[in-house]
């Protein structure tokens, strides 16, 4: 009689490797990027806010971004590390024409900023939702509105009821903060975390839909109902 090709401490040490390796493969599946656009007429602060998210704090300088930067922040929601990468793009017409498509390109969430001190910027608003709707955003990637430099008190030219009504209007949550003041960071956060918060649930119900049970697939009727998101 032949022996066997593998002992049993073999298959045992076989089959914890298939397990660690199962385990590393569904890590490197979970950690999901979602990718935020945040739009706007120049000088309203979008550079400030993305800086205020991702570097917990206010720039002492900017110039006028060119293009697009990227920022990244990894967020935890529910025990699941999500990487939220900002897209700060230009609010010059010059310095974005030729990255517009690249902005839309599968974008999971759209951040609208005006700024609290100049009209013309809240006006404008119109199109810029017009542009990203031109450029097949489903109607399903959430959007949000930020009304920027709320520590310029005596400056405010955009009333609070104004801006909700319009946001109302397009089915946005309206944030109104100041990238500068520190004492507002925390309202900061809360824009992209309410986001991304809404996006996890989003997917994770996608995951959900389909669950394997004895072998085979069924549709269940999970819903959100055990999250504990913080938004
Ligand atoms: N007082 C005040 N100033 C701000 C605030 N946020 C930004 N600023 C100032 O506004 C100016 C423009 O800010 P940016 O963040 O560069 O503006 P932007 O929207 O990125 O502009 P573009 O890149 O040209 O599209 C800078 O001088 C900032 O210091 C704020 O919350 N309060
Ligand atoms: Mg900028």
């Amino acid at each position: 009689l032949s022996s066997p090709l593998l002992s049993h401490t073999d298959l045992h040490i076989a089959s914890s490797a298939a397990q660690s390796i199962t385990s590393s493969l569904e890590l490197s599946i979970q950690t999901r990027i979602f990718k935020i656009i945040v739009i706007g007429d120049s000088n309203v602060g979008k550079t400030c806010l993305t800086f205020r998210f991702t570097g917990g704090s206010f720039p002492d300088k900017t110039e006028a971004t060119i293009g697009v930067d990227f920022r990244e922040k990894a967020v935890e929601i529910e025990g699941e590390t999500i990487k939220v990468q900002v897209w700060d793009t230009a609010g010059q017409e010059r310095f974005r024409k030729s990255m517009v498509e690249h902005y839309y390109r599968n974008v999971h969430a759209v951040v609208f900023v005006y700024d609290v001190t100049k009209m013309a910027s809240f006006r404008n608003l119109q199109t810029w939702i017009e542009e990203c709707n031109g450029h097949r955003v489903s109607a399903s990637v959430p959007r949000v509105l930020v009304g920027n430099k709320c520590d310029l008190v005596d400056q405010i030219q955009v009333p609070s009821n104004m801006a909700l009504k319009f946001a109302d209007s397009h089915n946005m949550l309206l944030f109104e903060t100041s990238a500068k003041d520190p004492r507002e960071s925390q309202n900061v956060d809360s824009i992209f975390m309410s986001l991304a918060c809404r996006l996890k649930a989003q997917k994770s119900l996608l995951y959900r839909d389909v669950e394997r049970e004895d072998g085979r697939v069924r549709l269940t009727q999970e819903t959100e109902t055990k999250s504990n998101c913080p938004c």
